[in-house]
C-alpha cells in the first residue's frame, strides 16, 4: 500500500492520458516494451518453481491451416479494398484468432490457432464496409467484425462449419473524429478508433469520453458498443450503452443510421437492438457519444471497511441516495489481503484488514470537493474509515497494469480467470457466496484449491456487478480445468436468477446461458432480426444467436446458385 499521507498530485503517475495505442504481441497482453514481471512476494505467495515453465511454443511454431476462401472472394476484396489491405499474411492470421479469454490465451500457447480467419480485410469506409458484407454474403463465407481483439468471451471465434471461409474485417482503418457538436456536448467517432485515440483525438478539443475498461490499452469503439462495455468510472459517466446517441450499421442488406435525437417517443429505440449485438447484425462503423469537459479536478481516495456486507451498503447508500463518486468499488477480504487493486504491491506484506474501496471523484473543484464531502459522510455513517489518497491514487495510477500479470502467471503454471454477473442489492451477498462455492468446489475437485477473489465495480440504484478472479495451480489440461470452473460457475449464476454478463458480453462461453436467461421466444425474436439483416447468416456466426435458420431469399445476392447452404442454416 502507498503512503496515505501523500498528496494525490505529488503522487500522480501514468494513467490514462499517458497511454498511448499499442499492437500487442498475442497472446501476450498490452505493450511489448513494458512486459510485468511478477512481484517477487507474489511469487513467494503462489509458490512456483520455474517461472517459465508453461511459456507455451513461439509463434512460428504454431500451427495454421492453409487458407482457403474461394479465389472469386479474394479477387472481389481486392477489388473493393485494394490488394493492400486484404491479406492472408501467418502473422495478421494469427494476431486476429480469438480475443484474450485465458482459454484462447492457453490454446494459443498450446500452437492451436484453428480458429484463425483465412483472410484479413481492413476497409476504409462505411461503403467498403458494406461492399466486403455483400461479397462475403453472395459466397457464404463467415466475417467476424474485429475492432480491438479484447474480447473475453469467445466472441471472435465464429462457428466455420457450412461456411466457404472466414473473413475478419478489421475495422481500424476506420479511425476519424468525425465531428464535435460542443453545444449539444456530442462526438461522432469511427468505430476503429482505439479507446486511447478517442480520448486523446476529444482532449485536443477539451473533451472527455470517459470510458476506461481495463482492456482500455486494447480495446476500441466499435468493440465497447457491439458488447455494451462498462468503464471504470460507471458510476459517474455511466456504461458505454448509455453514452451512445447513435449508430451507424452495416449490415449485409444495406446501412441503417440511428439516433436522429436524444431521445424519441417513435417506437422502440432500436439503437438498443445494435448496442449488444456482437457483430451478429452487421458491422458498427460509426458511433455518436455524448462527451464531457476534460475534468479540471481529480481526487481519488481509499476507504476501508470491516467487512465485505457493510462495504457493499455504504456502496448502495450513494448509489440509492447520492451523492455519486466518479469511480466506486469495493473489494472483498480475499483482494484487499492480495493486494490486486495495486498490482505493483500484490501479494506484498501490506496488507490492509476489512475491505478496500476505492472512491473517485472528478469534475469542476468547488463541485468535486462538495460531492466528496457529502460522499464521504455517507461512507463514514456506514463505518468506513478514511485512508486518504494513497490507495487511491496507487489503484488509479496502476490500473492499467494488472492484465500484465496474468502473462507471467500463466508462464508460471498458475492459471487465472475472471468472470462476472450482476444482480440486485437484495440478492447480492448470496450470488457471491454460491458463486465463490461453486468455483471453489469444481477446482478442489481437480486437486487444485483456488483463491477466489471479488470485487464490486459497478453500481446501479437497484443493484450491482461482481466480478471474481480466480486463481490456482495448472492441472496438465489447463482448458479442461478451467471448462469445469466456468461450468460451474455458469449454472450458479443462472441458478441465482442472475444475469450471465454485466459487461464481456455473451459470445459463444454465454451463450447457452444467455439462451436459458431469456427465453425461447425473445431468442426467436432476435433470430428474426438477424435472419431479416442477415439472411445468408455471415454475420459473426454461432456467437450470440446460436446458429440461425436462413429462411428463403429476401435480397438478390442470396439467391445466387454458387452459394453453399449448410443443412439447416
Ligand atoms: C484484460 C482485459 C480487461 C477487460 N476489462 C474490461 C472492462 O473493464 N470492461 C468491459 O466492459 N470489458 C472488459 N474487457 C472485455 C473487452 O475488452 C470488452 O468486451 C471490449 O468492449 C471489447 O472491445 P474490442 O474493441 O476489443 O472488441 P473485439 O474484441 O474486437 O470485439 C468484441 C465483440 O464485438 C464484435 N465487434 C467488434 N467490433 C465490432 C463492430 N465494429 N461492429 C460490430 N461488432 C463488432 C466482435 O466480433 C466480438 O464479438 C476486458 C478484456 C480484457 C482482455
Amino acid at each position: 500500500m502507498t503512503d496515505p499521507t501523500t498528496s494525490p498530485v505529488e503522487r500522480a503517475g501514468p494513467d490514462e492520458t499517458a497511454l498511448r495505442v499499442v499492437r500487442m504481441a498475442r497472446p501476450r497482453w498490452g505493450d511489448p516494451a513494458t512486459p510485468a514481471q511478477l512481484p517477487p512476494a507474489a511469487a513467494a505467495l503462489i509458490g512456483t518453481g520455474d517461472p517459465g515453465a508453461r511459456r507455451g511454443v513461439n509463434i512460428d511454431e504454431i500451427g495454421l491451416a492453409d487458407p482457403h476462401v474461394p479465389p472469386a472472394v479474394r479477387a472481389a476484396l481486392i477489388d473493393a479494398l485494394g490488394a493492400e489491405h486484404v491479406t492472408a499474411d501467418r502473422y495478421e492470421r494469427i494476431a486476429h484468432t480469438r480475443g484474450y479469454s485465458t482459454p484462447d490465451l492457453l490454446a494459443l500457447r498450446n500452437g492451436d490457432a484453428s480458429d484463425a480467419p483465412d483472410l484479413v480485410v481492413r476497409p476504409g469506409s462505411h461503403d467498403e464496409v458494406v461492399a466486403v458484407l455483400g461479397i462475403c454474403a453472395a459466397h457464404r463465407v463467415a466475417v467476424v467484425p474485429f475492432t480491438g481483439g479484447t474480447s473475453v468471451v469467445g466472441g471472435l471465434a465464429p462457428e466455420r462449419a457450412g461456411f466457404a471461409g472466414v473473413v475478419t474485417v478489421d475495422v481500424t482503418r476506420l479511425d476519424a473524429l468525425v465531428g464535435v457538436d460542443e453545444i449539444s456536448r456530442t462526438a461522432t467517432l469511427q468505430a476503429g478508433l482505439r479507446g486511447v485515440r478517442a480520448e486523446e483525438l476529444l482532449r485536443e478539443r477539451g473533451f472527455i469520453l470517459g470510458h476506461f475498461p481495463q482492456s482500455y490499452e486494447g480495446a476500441g469503439l466499435g468493440g465497447y458498443a457491439a458488447t455494451r462495455s462498462a468503464g471504470q468510472s460507471s458510476a459517474g459517466y455511466g456504461r458505454f450503452d448509455e453514452m451512445v446517441e447513435g449508430l451507424l450499421l452495416a449490415t449485409p442488406r444495406g446501412t441503417i443510421r440511428l439516433g436522429t435525437a436524444p431521445k424519441s417517443a417513435a417506437g422502440p429505440d432500436l439503437r438498443q437492438l445494435v448496442l449488444g449485438s456482437e457483430g451478429a447484425f452487421g458491422i458498427i462503423t460509426e458511433v455518436t457519444v455524448r462527451i464531457r469537459p476534460v475534468p479540471a479536478h481529480r481526487v481519488f481516495e481509499g476507504w476501508r471497511f470491516a467487512d465485505f456486507g457493510s462495504g457493499a451498503a455504504a456502496l448502495r447508500a450513494l448509489a440509492q441516495d447520492g451523492p455519486m463518486p466518479t469511480v466506486l468499488r469495493l473489494s472483498d477480504e480475499v483482494e484487499t489481503a492480495i493486494g490486486l487493486t495495486d498490482p505493483a504491491s500484490a501479494g506484498g506484506d501490506e496488507v490492509t484488514g476489512g475491505c478496500l474501496a476505492i472512491v473517485g471523484y472528478e469534475g469542476h473543484h468547488q463541485e468535486v470537493e462538495a460531492r466528496r464531502a457529502a460522499a464521504s459522510a455517507v461512507l463514514e455513517d456506514a463505518g468506513g474509515v478514511a485512508l486518504g489518497p494513497g490507495p487511491g491514487e496507487a489503484w488509479r495510477t496502476g490500473r492499467f497494469r494488472a492484465p500484465y500479470l496474468r502473462d507471467p502467471l500463466l508462464d508460471a503454471g498458475v492459471l487465472v480467470e475472471t468472470l462476472e454477473t450482476v444482480t440486485y442489492w437484495s440478492r447480492l451477498a448470496a450470488l457471491k457466496t454460491v458463486v465463490t462455492a461453486a468455483i471453489t468446489d469444481a477446482l478442489n475437485a481437480q486437486g487444485t484449491p483456488p483463491l477466489v477473489m471479488c470485487h464490486i465495480s459497478h453500481v446501479y440504484a437497484a443493484g450491482a456487478s461482481l466480478y471474481f478472479t480466480v486463481v490456482c495451480p495448472q492441472t496438465d489440461d489447463p482448458l479442461a480445468q478451467w471448462a469445469a470452473a466456468k461450468k460451474a460457475s455458469n449454472d450458479a449464476i443462472r441458478a441465482a436468477d442472475a444475469a450471465i454478463t454485466h459487461h464481456h458480453g455473451v459470445g459463444r462461453d454465454h451463450r447457452d446461458a444467455y439462451h436459458a436467461e431469456i427465453g425461447d421466444l425473445a431468442l426467436e425474436a432476435l433470430r428474426a432480426v438477424k435472419r431479416t439483416l442477415d439472411p445468408d447468416g455471415v454475420c459473426n456466426p454461432g456467437v450470440l444467436l446460436g446458429s440461425t435458420r436462413c429462411s428463403p431469399p429476401v435480397h438478390p445476392v442470396s439467391t445466387r446458385s454458387d452459394v453453399a447452404r449448410p443443412a439447416g442454416g
